[in-house]
């Protein structure tokens, strides 16, 4: 048995990003920069207008005669002469020699001319070419995640493709003959099987879609065969239950059998006790028990931040803060807790009622994890604790 901490740093020691691909730029979201990426134009490529309204050269007077319009899109290029003006709309090309953009709502029209009822401020109005990025600078450090804004600026400055770390296949095995999927009728001992959806729900939230899943009954022929069709069609393997120590639990022989590398089994905290993280060549396998806010709890825990080394993320896991809790909690198990809260609008954080690892209804209220160390027996009312943020 080791303790979260240790747990923590064997799966940081034995967890290595997928190599790097090339995708289309519209399928990588949510994945990480396996390269520098530079700016392949100026940005925008041209003197754009920022508003509609008048381009102009500037004179002495308030006066300027039209002599065109220019329109978002138009390659037209006019030389203007100090005191012409052209029409302008929103994201137009700005004629060279015009000196400032005049909003429409700042001038009066007459015929083909117009008087401008406020002071020029030279190149208002007007984006500079290359003002957001220059041709030739860095964009995107290698290494950041690509969030529909990165892709966005990205799809702006015309790129297509792009190196990222790959996303890994993962597959998730279900474990149990009392399970029965939604819209079939329950028998007497019979439950709905409901991890393998939280499990895909928590994958997608982290961008890893379409995973495959499979599913065992509780024998041990059935597991060991199911778990090797696992391991060769997927990188990561995320087992649900039949992890504990009772008769029909055979998740624990059945990797032994496979030859999986257990590098632990059993974490000082609860839930979660029955964790198990291990390796096949460059596979990894985490048996999440069976119960499911424990299952969770792991998936937070522990297989966040893997799968987020698996894809070249900086920065593992999920977010920490020092916050106070609104009750005094004590801890007499000896070991680390990691119980379902709500942060409150104060800043507080209150730990929920309902803190079984069969429970998901306190899940579904809770934004965050306070984890009590397991050297900690008891923190006071307004006391600090440590508050891991959920990522939904
Ligand atoms: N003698 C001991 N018994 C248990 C111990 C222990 O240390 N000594 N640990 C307990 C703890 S803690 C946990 S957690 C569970 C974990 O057991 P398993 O991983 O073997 O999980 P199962 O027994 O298969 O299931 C537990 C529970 O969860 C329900 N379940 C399982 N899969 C699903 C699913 N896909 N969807 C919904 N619900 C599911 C299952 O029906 C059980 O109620 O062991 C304790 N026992
Ligand atoms: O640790 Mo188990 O996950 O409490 O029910």
């Amino acid at each position: 048995m080791v303790s979260v901490k240790e747990a923590l740093q064997i799966i940081t020691k034995h967890t290595q990003m997928l190599n790097s691909v090339t995708l289309p730029l519209i399928s990588s979201r949510g994945m990480v920069t396996a390269q520098e990426i530079y700016s392949p134009l100026d940005l925008p490529p041209f003197r754009q207008s920022a508003m509609d309204g008048y381009a102009i050269r500037s004179h002495k007077e308030k006066e300027y005669s039209v002599v065109g319009e220019v329109a978002a899109g138009d390659g037209k290029e006019f030389q203007l002469k100090a005191g012409e003006a052209v029409r302008i709309f929103t994201g137009a090309m700005v004629p060279k020699t015009a000196t400032a953009v005049i909003i429409q709502e700042k001038v009066t029209r007459q015929a083909d001319s117009i008087t401008i009822n406020d002071e020029v401020v030279l190149e208002s109005n007007i984006r500079p070419r290359g003002e957001q990025i220059s041709k030739g600078s860095l964009a995107l450090q290698r290494g950041t995640k690509l969030t529909p804004s990165a892709i966005g600026f990205l799809a702006g400055m015309g790129v297509t493709d792009v190196l990222v770390y790959g996303k890994p296949r993962v597959g998730i095995v279900i474990t149990g003959n009392e399970l029965v999927a939604a819209g079939e009728v329950l028998k007497e001992g019979q439950i709905y099987e409901g991890n393998s959806k939280m499990i895909q729900a928590v994958l997608e939230e982290m961008s890893i879609e379409g995973c495959t899943k499979y599913q065992v009954a509780d024998n041990f022929e059935g597991t060991c065969e199911v778990l090797k069709k696992a391991f060769q069609e997927n990188e990561v393997v995320l087992v649900n239950g039949g992890i504990s120590v009772g008769d029909h639990d055979h998740v624990y022989e059945a990797l032994k059998v496979l030859c999986v590398d257990s590098l632990f089994y059993k974490v000082r905290q609860k839930p979660g006790k029955p964790l198990f993280f291990g390796k096949q060549n460059n596979k990894i396998v985490f048996a999440l028990p069976g119960n499911p806010a424990a299952a969770l709890t792991c998936f937070y825990v522990y297989v966040y931040p893997a799968l987020q080394k698996v894809m070249g993320h900086e920065g593992m896991g999920l977010e920490r803060r020092q916050l106070a809790v609104t009750k005094a909690v004590t801890n007499i198990l000896g070991r680390t807790l990691l119980l379902k809260a709500k942060i409150l609008e104060n800043g507080e954080v209150e730990i929920l009622e309902g803190q079984s690892s069969a429970m998901l209804h306190t899940y579904s209220l809770a934004n965050a994890l306070v984890l009590v160390p397991e050297s900690v027996d008891s923190v006071p009312k307004g006391g600090l604790v440590e508050v891991l943020m959920l990522p939904n």
